[in-house]
C-alpha cells in the first residue's frame, strides 16, 4: 500500500515536471500568480522582522511557528530564483528569446539576480551565537524588486489597473505607519514603559495602541501627548516630517489615480458646464440650449468620451486603421459602395470617416446648399425629403445607406444638394469630406462609376417625380428605398437556408426563377392553390411546422417545430418561418452546411471573387481563432488578421471548420499548394519562369476522394498576373476546402439521403448529436415528400404550404 502511494507520488511529480513550461512568458498567468506568492512572502518578512524585533510577540511558544513561516518563505525565495526567474523569456532585437540557456544568462546579468541572491544571505546563522533575533533576517527585505515587479505586471494586465495602483500605495502607507509604531514602542521600552505621559503606558494591546499613536502622528491629526525630553522631540519631529512629506505624497498619488480613472467623466462635466454657461451668456433660445445639452448627453452615453478620434491618435496608422475597421465593420459591410469595390478603398476611407450624431428632426443637408460632405448611416433612420414644399418623404435610409454624394461627384449642373435630408430619430452617421472622397476615388474608378451611376438614377427619378407632380399638382408619396411594401419579405428561416445552399442547386434555381413574378404564397394545400417547391418546402400540419430540404446536391435538412399553435396553421407557419435558424435548430442547420459540397457561390467577376473570399476568409479565420489551442500554437496568424470581424449579420454564413484546428495549418498549406499546382499546369505559364513552382517542394497529391477540382478563372498571361492569380487561388482553395464536407475528418460518411431510411437518420442524429425534435426521421419525411400519399392518408387535411420569392 505504502509502495503504491510512493509510486503514485513519483508519477504525479514527474507529470508536473513534464507539464511545466520550458520558458515563461512574463505576462502569463502562471508567472504573475507565482509573483503574487513571492510578494506575499516578502510582505510577511517586511512586516514580521520589525514587529518581532521590537514587540514581545516572539516567545518560546510561538517561535516554532514563526520559524516554520520564515523557512517556508525562504524556500519560496529559492524556488523563485532556481525555477522561475531563470525561465522568464525576454525581448532581444524585437524577438522573444526562448532558449533556456539564454534566459538563465539574462537573469544572471540583472541587478535583480544580485539582490535576490543577497536577500538569501544566511545572516540568521547568527541565531546560534546571539539567539533568535528577527533582525538577522533583514536581508530578506532585499526581495523588494519582486514586489515591484508583481505590481508592474499586474498594472499591465489587470482590467482595472487603478485598483492595483491604489492597493500598492495603501501598502506603502500602512507600512510607514507600521514602522512608526515599531519606533514608538522601541522608544517606550528604552525610556521605560509608562515612565512619562508621552511613552506607551503599557495598557491594552501594545501593537494596536502604538499603531493608533503612529496613525495620528502620520496623518497629522495631532492631540498626541507632548514630548517630554529631547529624544521624544526628535522622534515626533521626524514622524511629523514623514507624515507631511511622504504621507501627503502618497495620498496625493491616490487622488491622481482616482482622477485618472474618472478623467473622462470629469471632462464631460466640464464641457457640459462650460457649454451651459456659454449658452446662457449668449442668451440662446431655451429650445436650442435643450438640443445642445441633449446632443452632448447622447454622445457621452454612446461613446463614453467626447474625444473619440483623439484616443486613437496615439496609435500607428496601420493599427488605427485596423481598430477603425473593426469598430465600424458591421456598418461598412452593408454599404453597397464598399461591397463592390476594392477592399483597399475601404481601408483608405475608414480613417477619414468622422462619426457624428444627429438629433430627431435635425436637418442634415438642405436642398440647394453647396455639397461639401457625404454621409453613411451607421445607426438610425434618415429621410430624404422632396416635393414642392419639401414635405414629401422620397426615401427613408437605414444602416449602410450612403447619401449626400450627388453634389460631390462633379456631375455637370449638380454641385448643389438635390434634396433635403433630415434625421428621423437619433442617427449616428459617418461623414466623409469631399476632398477625402476624391482622394480615394481617384485610385478606384470602380467605386467612382458605381457612385455616378447611382447618382444619375436618383437625379432621373427626382426629375420624373417633379414632372409628374407639377403635371398633376398632386403630392406624390414615393416608396422608401429600404423597404418595398409591395413585396412580402422572404421569411428569415428560408432566407438563411437559401443563403447557404449552392446557387446552382435545384432549390436555389427554383426560388430564383420565381424571384420576380411569384408573390409569397401561403395557402390551403387542400384547395390546391399553391405550388410547393419539391426541394425546399415549409409546411404546417396540425399545428406542427416543418421545413424540409432534400436533394443530393443541396444536402438534407428537416426542421420540425412542434410547439406551434394548433388553432391557425397559416399564422403558425408564418411565425415558424420568421424564426431564425438559431431559434429553431442550430445543429440541424449545421448539418445542412456539412452536406453542401460545393462553393457557396460562384463569383462571376474578379472584384466579386475578392469580395466573397475576403468575407469567407474572415469567417473561417474567426472560427479558427475561436479555437483555444490554435490561438496558443499560432499566435502570429492572429496578428495577420487585422480585418477580422464578425460575419455580416444576416448573411446566414455558418461555415463549419472542416478539420480539427490542430491540423488546420497543415491542411491549409496542402490546399494552397494544390492551387499553385493547378495554376502551374497552364501551358503559357510553364514557358515563363514561374518562381512559385520552385516553392512547391512540399506539394502533395490531393487527398483521395476529396473531390477537389479547382478551376482557374482565367489563364494568367505574365508573371505578375500569375502571382496575383496564385493569391486568388490560394484564397479559393481555402474557401473550397472549408466548404468540403468530406474533408472534415477521415471517416467520410455516406450522404444521408442516399439510403433514405430511418436507420440512417438515427445514426446521423447520433453522429451529429441532433435532437429528435430537430431531425425528422426519414420514413416520416417520405410521407411528406409524397404529397398525394400524404393527402390520401388524411395526414394533412389542413396542411399549409409556403412558397416565397427570393429577395
Ligand atoms: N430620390 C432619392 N432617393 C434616395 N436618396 C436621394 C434621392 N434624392 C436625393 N437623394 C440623396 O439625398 C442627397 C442630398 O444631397 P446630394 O444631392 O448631395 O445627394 C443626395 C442623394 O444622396
Amino acid at each position: 500500500m505504502e509502495e503504491d502511494k510512493g509510486i503514485w507520488y513519483c508519477r504525479m511529480s514527474k507529470q508536473l515536471l513534464l507539464s511545466f513550461p520550458r520558458v515563461l512568458d512574463p505576462q502569463s498567468k502562471v508567472y504573475i500568480s507565482w509573483l503574487l506568492i513571492v510578494t506575499l512572502c516578502f510582505v510577511y518578512n517586511a512586516w514580521s522582522i520589525f514587529l518581532r524585533a521590537v514587540f514581545q510577540y516572539q516567545t518560546p511558544e510561538s517561535l516554532p511557528y514563526l520559524l516554520s513561516f520564515d523557512y517556508f518563505s525562504d524556500a519560496i525565495y529559492i524556488i523563485d530564483m532556481v525555477v522561475f526567474k531563470v525561465r522568464v523569456k525576454y525581448l532581444h532585437e524585437g524577438f522573444w528569446v526562448e532558449d533556456l540557456a539564454a534566459t538563465r544568462k539574462n537573469y544572471f546579468k540583472k541587478t535583480m539576480f544580485k539582490m535576490d541572491l543577497l536577500s538569501l544571505f544566511p545572516l540568521d546563522l547568527l541565531y546560534l551565537v546571539y539567539g533568535f533575533n528577527a533582525l538577522f533576517r533583514f536581508p530578506r527585505m532585499l526581495k523588494v524588486q519582486t514586489f515591484w515587479e508583481f505590481f508592474n505586471r499586474m498594472d499591465a494586465v489587470a482590467k482595472s489597473p487603478y485598483v492595483v495602483r491604489i492597493l500598492r500605495t495603501l501598502i506603502y502607507m500602512m507600512y510607514l505607519i507600521h514602522l512608526n509604531a515599531c519606533g514608538y514602542y522601541a522608544m517606550s521600552v528604552w525610556e521605560g514603559i509608562g515612565s512619562n505621559d508621552w511613552v506607551f503606558q503599557g495598557e491594552g494591546n501594545a501593537y494596536i495602541r502604538c499603531m493608533y499613536f503612529a496613525t495620528k502622528t502620520a496623518t497629522s491629526i495631532g492631540k498626541n501627548p507632548k514630548p517630554k525630553n529631547e529624544y521624544e522631540y526628535i522622534f515626533m519631529t521626524f514622524s511629523w516630517l514623514t507624515g507631511v512629506f511622504i504621507f501627503a505624497f502618497l495620498i496625493g498619488q491616490i487622488r491622481d489615480i482616482v482622477a485618472t480613472a474618472t478623467q473622462n467623466t470629469t471632462q464631460y462635466h466640464q464641457v457640459m458646464d462650460q457649454m451651459v454657461r456659454y449658452m446662457r451668456h449668449l442668451n440662446l433660445p431655451e429650445n436650442l440650449q435643450y438640443r445642445v445639452r441633449l446632443w452632448l448627453n447622447h454622445t457621452w452615453e454612446q461613446q463614453k468620451t467626447l474625444h473619440e478620434s483623439k484616443i486613437l491618435d496615439s496609435l500607428p496608422m496601420k493599427m488605427k486603421t485596423d481598430v477603425a475597421i473593426n469598430v465600424h465593420y458591421n456598418t461598412l459591410v452593408k454599404v453597397q459602395l464598399f461591397k463592390n469595390c476594392d477592399k483597399a478603398l475601404l481601408r483608405d476611407l475608414v480613417l477619414k470617416l468622422r462619426p457624428v450624431l444627429f438629433l430627431p428632426g435635425d436637418n442634415i443637408c438642405r436642398k440647394g446648399e453647396l455639397g461639401k460632405e457625404m454621409y453613411i448611416v451607421n445607426k438610425g433612420l434618415v429621410q430624404v425629403m422632396g416635393g414642392e414644399e419639401g414635405d414629401v418623404v422620397l426615401a427613408t435610409l437605414s444602416e449602410g445607406s450612403v447619401f449626400g454624394e450627388i453634389s460631390l461627384l462633379g456631375i455637370p449642373g449638380c454641385n448643389r444638394r438635390t434634396a433635403d435630408v433630415r434625421s428621423k430619430g437619433f442617427s449616428n452617421l459617418f461623414v466623409l469630406g469631399k476632398a477625402d472622397l476624391w482622394d480615394a476615388l481617384e485610385h478606384y474608378p470602380d467605386a467612382q462609376a458605381i457612385l455616378k451611376k447611382k447618382a444619375q438614377t436618383l437625379i432621373k427619378q427626382n426629375e420624373d417625380r417633379e414632372k409628374l407632380a407639377s403635371g398633376s399638382r398632386k403630392k406624390i408619396e414615393a416608396e422608401t428605398i429600404i423597404r418595398d411594401p409591395s413585396r412580402t419579405p422572404t421569411p428569415r428561416l428560408l432566407k438563411t437556408v437559401l443563403e447557404v445552399v449552392h446557387p446552382n442547386s435545384m432549390c436555389a434555381q427554383l426560388f430564383n426563377k420565381k424571384r420576380s413574378s411569384a408573390p409569397v404564397l401561403i395557402g390551403d394545400r387542400s384547395q390546391n392553390n399553391l405550388l410547393p417547391s419539391p426541394r425546399l418546402r415549409a409546411s404546417s400540419v396540425s399545428g406542427v411546422g416543418y421545413l424540409s430540404l432534400n436533394t443530393k446536391q443541396d444536402g438534407f435538412l428537416n426542421l420540425k417545430m412542434p410547439s406551434l399553435s394548433q388553432k391557425d396553421d397559416k399564422v403558425s407557419l408564418e411565425n415558424f418561418l420568421n424564426k431564425t435558424s438559431e431559434d429553431i435548430a442550430p445543429k440541424a442547420i449545421k448539418e445542412l452546411l456539412h452536406r453542401v459540397p460545393t462553393l457557396p457561390h460562384k463569383p462571376s467577376t474578379q472584384s466579386e471573387v475578392i469580395r466573397n473570399l475576403e468575407t469567407e476568409e474572415k469567417v473561417i479565420w474567426e472560427r479558427l481563432c475561436s479555437h483555444e489551442d490554435l490561438i496558443k500554437s499560432s499566435a502570429a496568424s492572429l496578428d495577420e488578421l487585422p480585418m477580422m470581424g464578425k460575419p455580416p449579420t444576416g448573411s446566414g454564413l455558418e461555415l463549419q471548420l472542416p478539420y480539427k484546428p490542430a491540423e488546420a495549418n497543415s491542411c491549409l498549406k496542402t490546399e494552397e499548394k494544390l492551387a499553385r499546382e493547378e495554376m502551374c499546369s497552364h501551358g503559357n505559364l510553364i514557358t515563363s519562369p514561374v518562381t512559385p513552382v520552385d516553392e512547391l517542394v512540399l506539394m502533395g497529391k490531393p487527398p483521395t476522394g476529396s473531390g477537389l477540382k479547382l478551376q482557374l478563372p482565367y489563364k494568367p498571361a505574365d508573371q505578375s498576373e500569375a502571382n496575383s492569380c496564385l493569391k486568388t487561388e490560394e484564397k479559393l482553395a481555402r474557401e473550397e476546402m472549408c466548404s468540403h464536407g468530406n474533408l472534415i475528418t477521415s471517416p467520410v460518411d455516406e450522404p444521408l439521403n442516399n439510403g433514405c431510411n430511418s436507420s440512417n437518420a438515427s445514426s446521423a442524429s447520433e453522429q451529429y448529436n441532433i435532437e429528435e425534435e430537430d431531425f425528422l426521421s426519414f420514413s416520416e419525411y417520405h410521407k411528406y415528400k409524397q404529397l398525394p400519399q400524404l393527402q390520401q392518408s388524411g395526414f394533412c387535411s389542413t396542411g399549409y404550404f409556403f412558397e416565397s420569392e427570393f429577395k
